[in-house]
């Protein structure tokens, strides 16, 4: 296919998404099926069209003052990839499979128009209902931070120390473009280009031995800055899929007690194969059974709890544009009461002296501070470890990373534009000594 026919594609699948309301990744997947002559290479690059448009659905359609499906794909052209009027018009020429050639309307409004009389949630390419609570967390530089929200994102791996070392994993993986990222020592990056292409590290030596997982650079400083260490008993609350527990196990070296649980059995389930790929054998995997507690057996005996909270994933929209978009208040709310939940039954579980790491995935102040300050509240013998304390974990560079996080008397928000990685917030609080 040519660019041109590809544009036309992605065009289409917009209008299908919008008129059916479906989710994009299914509308691409039926696109595949019904197109099978189109190419890997074809695929890609429409899904990256598709899933840019996503990423600007708002700002797009400002630009064009049309929210058309077509308006948005030639608004995203500008705003996303940076093309030309003319560039965007040599794609457009009305030949066999490409779109029609610019109308004067849109050759005006790429050539002319600018985001700047667009309100923040647009300007910024979020729901207009959220715009409050990103004020009261970013202020007025809400619009840039969730513009970084917005952008693509590259695929970070973390190399497990338990199964190879940073530098030779860095050097054999030089042929995808890794490189080392900014501030988890054990990070390496891939950028990733516009047409969502999968590098198809799962088929690496590397991958398949264990030495190396996908995980965000966010997600590895927040198990990092929960300092487990080797010989602790430490309970991973929320294990889903297992992505912290194994950075945690990397972390105690195979020494101590690490326990893996979630509410949903079904979560687990990869976690089994995961464990044993990375050569972790003392992580005990409690899948629920039942209303019975799977921890029935543990009192005020561990060393760390890590929450790794569910919650609405704001700080993951740049990996899910179309998730951010079908995000109601509703879900926020069950997540609130979610979260107190698994904060109280953590508190019970924690040792004198002992601490929980509590983790979003989110950039909201309701699910982060606000949450933290009502579990302090209730919970007087729990107390916030400093954000300058928990950083030092990364020794040289703590400063640096201190600095480009927001933090504030509950924890520390990690975010796109800040630190390059997911949004991420992490409150360490610690049990008082008896
Ligand atoms: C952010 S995800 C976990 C991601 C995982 N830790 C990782 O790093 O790959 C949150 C998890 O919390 C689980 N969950 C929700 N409510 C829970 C509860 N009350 N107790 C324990 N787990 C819960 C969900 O099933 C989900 O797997």
């Amino acid at each position: 296919m040519t660019p041109a026919a590809r544009l036309s594609a992605a065009i289409d699948l917009i209008a299908t998404i919008d008129g059916q309301r479906i989710p994009a990744a299914k509308a691409l997947k039926e696109w595949g099926t019904a197109h099978r002559y189109a190419g890997s290479g074809d695929r890609s690059a429409i899904a990256g069209l598709v899933w840019d448009v996503l990423r600007r659905r708002a700002s797009s359609a400002f630009l064009m003052d049309d929210d058309s499906a077509r308006a948005r794909v030639l608004g995203m052209l500008r705003i996303e990839r940076g093309l030309t009027t003319e560039a965007i018009a040599a794609l457009c020429d009305g030949g066999r499979f490409a779109p029609e050639p610019l109308t004067d309307a849109e050759h005006a409004a790429l050539s002319g128009r600018t985001l700047d009389a667009a309100p923040p949630h647009v300007a910024g390419d979020y729901p207009e209902w959220l715009d409050g609570a990103l004020a009261e967390v970013f202020g007025d530089e809400r619009v840039a931070e969730a513009a970084a929200m917005a952008s693509r994102a590259p695929l970070d791996l973390r190399v497990n120390t338990l199964k190879g070392k940073p530098d030779k994993v860095l050097a054999s993986l030089a042929h995808l473009g890794a490189r080392a990222t900014p501030w988890s020592p054990l990070g390496l990056r891939i950028e990733l280009g516009a047409d969502a292409r999968n590098p198809g590290v799962q088929a690496e030596p590397d991958f398949i031995k264990g030495a190396i997982e996908v995980q965000d650079e966010g997600s590895q400083l927040a198990a990092l800055l929960s300092a487990a260490k080797p010989g602790e008993q430490v309970i991973d609350l929320c294990a889903g899929a297992g992505g912290k527990t194994l950075a945690l196990a990397a972390m105690m070296q195979g020494k101590g007690r690490l326990i893996a649980t979630d509410s949903d059995k079904r979560q687990l389930a990869p976690i089994h194969e995961r464990l044993s790929r990375a050569g972790v054998h003392n992580c005990d995997i409690r899948a629920p059974k039942g209303p019975a507690d799977t921890l029935s057996d543990i009192h005020a005996s561990a060393d760390l709890v890590l929450v790794d909270a569910p919650c609405t994933g704001t700080g993951t929209w740049r990996r899910n544009p179309d998730a951010k978009w079908r995000m109601r208040p509703g879900a926020l709310e069950i997540r609130l009461k979610d979260q107190a939940e698994v904060l109280a039954r953590a508190a019970a579980l924690v040792k004198p002296g002992g601490r929980i790491a509590y983790v979003t995935c989110s950039v909201l102040p309701a699910e982060n501070g606000a949450q933290i300050k009502a579990f302090t509240a209730a919970h007087p013998d729990f107390a916030v470890t400093p954000p300058a304390e928990v950083a030092a974990t990364l020794w040289d560079k703590a400063e640096a990373f201190l600095a480009a996080t927001r933090t504030s008397s509950e924890g520390l928000l990690m975010t796109p534009r800040k630190t390059g990685t997911d949004g991420f917030f992490v409150s360490v609080l610690r049990k008082a000594a008896a």
